[in-house]
């Protein structure tokens, strides 16, 4: 079923702050993602469509239909938060059949699906355990389940990897994605992990200030965001301020880089976007002068493992480059498609 937000607006009582003429849609079984930074209004816009809060205008439907006066239980839909909210007295299969036993289930139906359900998650051999009993990876698989369970209508995400360690935050990041694939629901997840947003979405929503100031596919917003803001939320970017020399060449601290300028005319100032990896390492410095390759003084060299992230100072600027080289790097070369313009 889809979910849908119709130009929703939302201020707090008394404040000004909230989010502003939310407009888009959620398809069944696709994953859209809001990213943004605190306060940037990620967590309102889930409690507008979990029916936490009511718009002050604009409609939230599901499956079509408009939802505004419905209280939350009724519009049955699934939420895990990032701390679980397992029943602490209830064991693994008892808090899944919860939701089951609300909406008057029998006894034998409510285990059976329970269990079934726990099978889905991979948590079919600790289904009696009790929640104190279970890592917070487990606990997380027991939230997922039990907000599954009762076939709802969309699944609503809220930080839920963010108790995780790293490493069981990447393994959860899949076994979400299977499950809710499965599933074929429609899902929001908030999140403050760019890689997770990323990594798990059909599309990222960036928010700023209570808007959405781009929604796409990831690649798109990765590859092409709208702005700067865009640009240096999802990922590292080197963002140059530019003057347009001629067609085809603008300066910048860095100096001349050669790039498609489009139809922008000489003296015209840009802001351009180069993503780290997309800069060549040079084991040789380059010849004075030479187009497109730099020499630079390394300030900053931080091995992460597969990759290498370098800052270097070039004329009266800084660039970075990630590369998984590993000896000296003494120059780089900005190819000019790696060089994008983007709104200031
Ligand atoms: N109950 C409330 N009363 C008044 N203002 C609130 C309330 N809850 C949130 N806000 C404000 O609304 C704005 C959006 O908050 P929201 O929780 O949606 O942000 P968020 O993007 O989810 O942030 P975070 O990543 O920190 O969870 C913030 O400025 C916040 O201070």
């Amino acid at each position: 079923m889809t979910l849908a937000f119709d130009n929703v607006t939302y201020t707090y009582p008394g404040t000004r702050t909230g989010v502003f003429d939310l407009a888009f849609r959620i398809a069944p079984g696709e994953l859209v993602a809001l990213v943004g930074a605190s306060g940037s209004g990620k967590t309102t816009a889930l409690k507008l469509l979990a029916g936490f809060v009511a718009p002050d205008a604009g409609r939230i439907r599901i499956a079509g239909e408009d939802v505004g006066g419905h209280p939350a239980e009724a519009r049955r839909l699934g939420v895990v938060f990032q701390n679980y909210a397992l029943f602490p007295h209830l064991s693994a299969w008892e808090n899944v059949a919860f939701p089951l036993r609300v909406r008057g289930l029998p006894g034998p139906v409510r285990r059976a699906e329970a269990m079934a359900m726990l099978e889905r998650v991979g948590m079919g051999a600790r289904t009696g355990a009790m929640p104190h009993q279970l890592s917070g990876g487990q606990q997380q698989r027991v939230a997922l389940a039990r907000a599954l369970v009762f076939e709802p209508r969309g699944l609503l995400l809220d930080e839920p990897l963010s108790a995780l360690d790293a490493a069981l935050r990447v393994e959860m990041r899949d076994e979400i994605l299977r499950v809710q694939r499965e599933a074929g629901i429609a899902t929001l997840l908030v999140t403050h992990d760019q890689e997770e947003a990323l990594s798990l979405a059909d599309r990222v929503a960036v928010m700023r200030e209570g808007r959405i100031v781009q929604i796409g596919a990831p690649r798109e917003l990765y590859d092409a965001p709208a702005d700067a803001f865009v640009a240096g939320f999802l990922g590292q970017s080197n963002l140059l301020a530019g003057t347009v020399r001629q067609p085809g060449l603008v300066e910048t601290p860095i100096g001349c880089l050669a790039c498609d300028t489009g139809a922008l005319r000489r003296g015209e100032t840009v802001t351009l976007l180069v993503r780290p990896e997309r800069i060549e390492p040079l084991r040789e410095p380059p010849e004075p002068g030479e187009a497109g390759l730099f020499a630079g003084r390394l300030t900053a060299d931080r091995f992460l493992g597969a990759v290498r992230r370098l800052d270097f100072a070039v004329g009266s600027g800084t660039i970075r480059l990630e590369t998984h080289r590993r000896e000296p790097i003494l120059g780089l070369r900005v190819p000019p498609d790696a060089v994008r313009l983007i709104a200031g």
